[in-house]
């Protein structure tokens, strides 16, 4: 067994968390020679429910589950962290965008951020998850003096996975076969799901799938739309696609990508592919052997694409502006 890692995870006790901390403390993430001490935020009056998941993480008995620590103390709760999972927010109800989530969600991350920095460790990263989380993890990675901004993240990785599925259903292919997805921008309405360069075993996705309307069409706004649709069905917002995307993303930051393929994850951008630098938007990442990680390169932006980025990168410097009180 390794000396034991700390992840922090605000909003343990919620629908999300539920479906996160077990596949965690399991070594499902970190491998089962890796022992986790497991750092659970929540606000007061979610602690006695949070006592609760407590008691059934021990009943686990996990091998990889090294301590638990239940709290509503920010310090305590992100004291030498090695990655902290922010989904703790009030998630959105039918009929409402994810920005409108802004004013109610917004001021949490400043303070987290504030205690991230001064209470993990310099190499902890952090990926928000909670809605909208390029936006709060903007605001997060903004009040953290000190951590560098290649340390943030926001999750796109869910619609990745929901776009390959789309393709893969499409195709009539299995969902493994879908490669080189990359979702743009903002977890949000806007965000675009980059099938011009996707490939199915290893063909491009327009060679595979023909019906040019549909791609530029349904398939887009099925990405989009997903999250409401889940939230029309269920009566909740997703929680374990949530987590599993959590989950994948944490495995593909921490393990080098697959030759040629990338992933989808909003980093702090560059000015890579000209979008607007210090804003956290999604684009291709690999991660690399030494565990750094870097956005590719010259992947082909097409006149369409170009105008979908453009769309939903405009979407997130408006949020971004909305949110200037919180940015230090
Ligand atoms: N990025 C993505 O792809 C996705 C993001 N989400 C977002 O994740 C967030 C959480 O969703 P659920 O777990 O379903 O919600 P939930 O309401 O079931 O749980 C949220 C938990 O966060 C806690 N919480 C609230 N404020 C907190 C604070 N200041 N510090 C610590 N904990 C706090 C609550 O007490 C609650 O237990 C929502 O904002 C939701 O919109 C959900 C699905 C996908
Ligand atoms: O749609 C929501 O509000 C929850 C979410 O982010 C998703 O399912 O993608």
């Amino acid at each position: 067994m390794k000396d034991p890692i700390t992840v922090s995870i605000t909003g343990a006790a919620g629908q999300i968390g539920y479906a996160l901390l077990f596949r965690i403390a399991s070594g499902a993430v970190f491998g089962p020679d890796q022992p986790v001490n497991l750092r659970l935020i929540e606000i007061e009056p979610a602690l006695p429910a949070l006592d609760g998941v407590v008691m059934e993480l021990d009943d686990c008995a996990f091998p990889t589950l090294n301590s638990i620590t239940p709290t509503a103390d920010l310090a305590e709760g992100f004291k030498d962290a090695d990655w902290a999972l922010l989904v703790g927010s009030v998630p959105r109800k039918a009929g409402m965008e994810r920005n409108d989530l802004l004013n109610i969600n917004g001021g949490i991350f400043t303070g987290q951020g504030q205690a991230i920095a001064a209470n993990a460790k310099p190499s902890c990263r952090t990926l928000v998850v909670g809605n909208p989380c390029n936006t709060n993890a903007l605001i997060a990675m903004s009040n953290a003096a000190g951590m560098p901004s290649n340390q943030f993240f926001a999750m796109t990785r869910l619609d990745e996975n929901r776009a390959k599925s789309q393709l893969a259903a499409k195709a009539g292919v299995h969902h493994s076969k879908v490669t080189n997805l990359c979702i743009w921008g903002n977890h949000s309405a806007t965000q675009y799901p980059d099938f011009t360069n996707a490939k199915i075993d290893g063909k491009p996705v327009t060679e595979v799938i023909t019906d040019r309307e549909w791609l530029e069409g349904e398939f887009i706004s099925t990405v989009q739309q997903r999250g409401a649709a889940i939230i029309k069905a269920r009566g909740a917002s997703s929680a374990a696609s949530a987590a599993n995307a959590a989950i994948d993303t944490v495995i593909s930051l921490i393990n080098p990508t697959p030759e040629g393929d990338w992933h989808s994850v909003a980093v702090c951008s560059d000015g890579s592919y000209g979008i607007e630098k210090g804003i956290m938007a999604s684009m291709p990442i690999r991660t690399n052997a030494d565990g750094t990680w870097e956005v590719v390169q010259g992947v082909p932006v097409d006149a369409f694409s170009q105008g979908k980025i453009d769309a939903t990168i405009a979407e997130l410097v408006g949020e971004r502006d909305a949110v200037k009180d919180l940015i230090p």
